[in-house]
């Protein structure tokens, strides 16, 4: 079957991206904008799907789904992919948080192979505010196993 023809079967799957009970549907573009579009803003895409809410603490969590066009190990996702979750998921996290801020430093450290085609859940904490550092943990699972960890340092910007 040509690969344009499993893409599209792709694009036509609705993706179960409900949140827990206690979660709230959290605006993501209404707060940074097209800022997202990279990773989470094409909702029928077949790289990347995503929801995010809000617990009731405030503290951001994410349904993601990856497709077939993030993949890098046959089936699995693409280590830049994850990375890039982290990226958006853990800088917004530090936005929700009220700290407009671009990202300094990221470290991920990829536990297990992610696959494809599952929705996995991203979940993120501020830990630790030092004057324009802002620090951000986060982590990616679905049940008991963890996908990627990481550790965000973001960095306010200044008049913003
Ligand atoms: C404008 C609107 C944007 C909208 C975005 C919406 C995002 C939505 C969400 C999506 C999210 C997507 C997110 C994205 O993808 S954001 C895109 C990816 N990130 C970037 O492109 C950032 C590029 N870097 C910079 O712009 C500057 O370097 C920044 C602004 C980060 C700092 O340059 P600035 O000249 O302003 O400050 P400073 O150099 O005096 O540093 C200040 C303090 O910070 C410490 N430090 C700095 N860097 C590092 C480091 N790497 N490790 C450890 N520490 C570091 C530094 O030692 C100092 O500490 P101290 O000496 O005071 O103790």
């Amino acid at each position: 079957m040509p690969n344009s023809t499993v893409l599209k079967a792709c694009e036509q799957t609705e993706i179960d991206l409900s949140g827990a009970a206690d979660w709230v549907p959290f605006d993501a573009p209404a707060l940074v904008g097209d800022s997202l579009r990279f990773v989470s803003g094409d909702s029928r895409g077949d790289r990347f799907r995503a929801r995010y809410y809000r617990d009731a603490e405030q503290h951001l969590h994410a349904r993601f789904w990856l497709g077939p066009e993030a993949e890098g190990p046959p089936g699995h996702a693409h280590g830049g992919a994850v990375a890039a979750i982290m990226d958006e998921a853990l800088g917004l996290a530090a936005w929700a948080a009220g700290y407009p801020i671009v990202v300094g430093n990221l470290n991920v450290s990829f536990r297990n192979m992610l696959p494809l085609r599952k929705v996995v859940t991203v979940e993120s904490r501020v830990v630790s505010v030092e004057g324009r550092k802002i620090m951000v943990h986060g982590r990616i699972f679905r049940g008991e196993k963890t996908f990627a960890e990481a550790q965000c340092l973001c960095i306010t910007i200044p008049g913003k």
